[in-house]
């Protein structure tokens, strides 16, 4: 008997263009939900457009997280409760994402996402990902109903917050190498569709490198595609693994022992370049992850990170312990093996 089953759950509308925040109340319309919005925001992404979202709505209240947490969590399920709010709206990077995706989860409501920065995946995906103590989940939550994504915004959020987009992109050619390696040794369930989707995304992303400079709204453009594109291979994948291999446990690694030096994207570029010296030695295709992310000005090296190579090593030869996810990394690298690497890549 053929047993086989899958749920595939993505956003239902993706607004993505110039000006299209003005457009988050009429996107809301087109999904006939019921009750009242609540929004969850972060400090800057709230100044800078908080008032334009609560402007198109008569009746929302919301709330400043200054972290990802699971008591921020707490905190939004409580005050959402409170509002009687039927849905959520989340506007700003991945931290009031992620915390509004959790939250939504346990609140059984469905949310919106309004990013401010192109600076991940996760702002259409369906994990979300908070820290907790010495570890972080990445928990499967269901993806915005919606993303809104301005891309008159995205442009004026700092440079670097784009380039960290360009890198988590850039990130999935390892990813995808990972998740077929596990495919093979472990018997890891792979899908042919998510895999193409995510390599494919990053090959795009890296042909359009000459358009994607500071001060051009078309970089906004072509990075928020590529962080949708990435984030339906994940919700085909019904998990993250065409954009996480062994460069996101790297830098999940990283911020837990050096927590907020460098961006999400950017520790796992360079996570990226190691990982590709792994998979594919000295002469192989670690050269140009490397020149990809220089070209969009994304850091390469440890110095860029702002990280010492102590705990770039520390993180590397540590860095399988983080989850139960079969990657390069296998059973961990040596000392020896992970200062090579770090090494010969120009790493340290
Ligand atoms: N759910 C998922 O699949 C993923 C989740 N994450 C999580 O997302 C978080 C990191 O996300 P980020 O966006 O890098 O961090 P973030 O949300 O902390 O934003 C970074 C900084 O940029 C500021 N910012 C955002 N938009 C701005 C704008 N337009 N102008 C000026 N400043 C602006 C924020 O206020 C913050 O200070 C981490 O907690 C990470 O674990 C990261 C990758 C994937
Ligand atoms: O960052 C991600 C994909 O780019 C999400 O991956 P994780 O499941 O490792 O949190
Ligand atoms: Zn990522």
């Amino acid at each position: 008997m053929f047993d086989k089953s899958t749920w595939i759950k993505l956003p239902r509308n993706v607004l993505q263009g110039h000006g299209v925040l003005d457009d988050l109340s009429a996107a809301v319309d087109e999904l006939y939900l019921s009750g009242d919005p609540f929004l969850v925001t972060s400090p800057s992404p709230n100044r800078i457009a908080g008032d334009r979202v609560r402007d198109q709505f008569d009746d929302i209240d919301s709330v400043s997280l200054d972290r990802a947490s699971f008591e921020s969590v707490e905190r939004v399920v409580d005050a959402a409760r409170e509002a009687d709010a039927g849905y959520l709206i989340a506007l700003g990077g991945g931290k009031p994402i992620d915390v509004a995706k959790m939250a939504s989860d346990r609140l059984d409501c469905g949310f919106i996402s309004v990013p401010t920065a192109a600076s991940h995946d996760g702002i259409v995906s369906g994990r979300s990902s908070i820290p907790e103590g010495d570890t972080r989940h990445s928990v499967a939550a269901d993806p915005p109903l919606a993303v809104v994504a301005d891309t008159e915004l995205l442009a004026e959020a700092p440079w670097e917050l784009t380039t960290a987009g360009c890198a988590d992109i850039i990130s999935n050619y390892t990813a995808v190498k990972d998740w077929e390696l596990a495919h093979r040794l472990k018997n890891v369930e792979y899908s042919e569709y998510a895999g193409a989707l995510s390599q494919m995304t990053a090959e795009m992303l890296v042909g359009s490198a000459d358009s994607i400079k500071p001060g051009l709204e078309e970089s906004a453009w072509i990075v928020t595609k590529a962080l949708v594109s990435s984030g339906v291979a994940m919700s085909i994948a019904g998990s993250s693994r065409p954009a996480s291999g062994a460069e996101h446990l790297f830098s999940h690694q990283l911020d837990r022992i050096a927590p907020g030096s460098a961006l999400h994207g950017h520790q796992v570029g360079v996570g990226s370049i190691m990982t590709e010296y792994f998979h594919s030695g000295a002469r192989g295709e670690w050269t140009d992850i490397r020149d990809a992310l220089s070209t969009m000005g994304a850091p390469t090296t440890a110095d860029e990170l702002g990280i010492d190579d102590e705990t770039i090593i520390e993180a590397l030869t540590t860095a399988h312990e983080i989850r139960d996810r079969y990657t390069i990394l296998g059973n961990g690298v040596s000392e020896e093996a992970a200062i090579e690497a770090a090494t010969i890549t120009g790493v340290i």
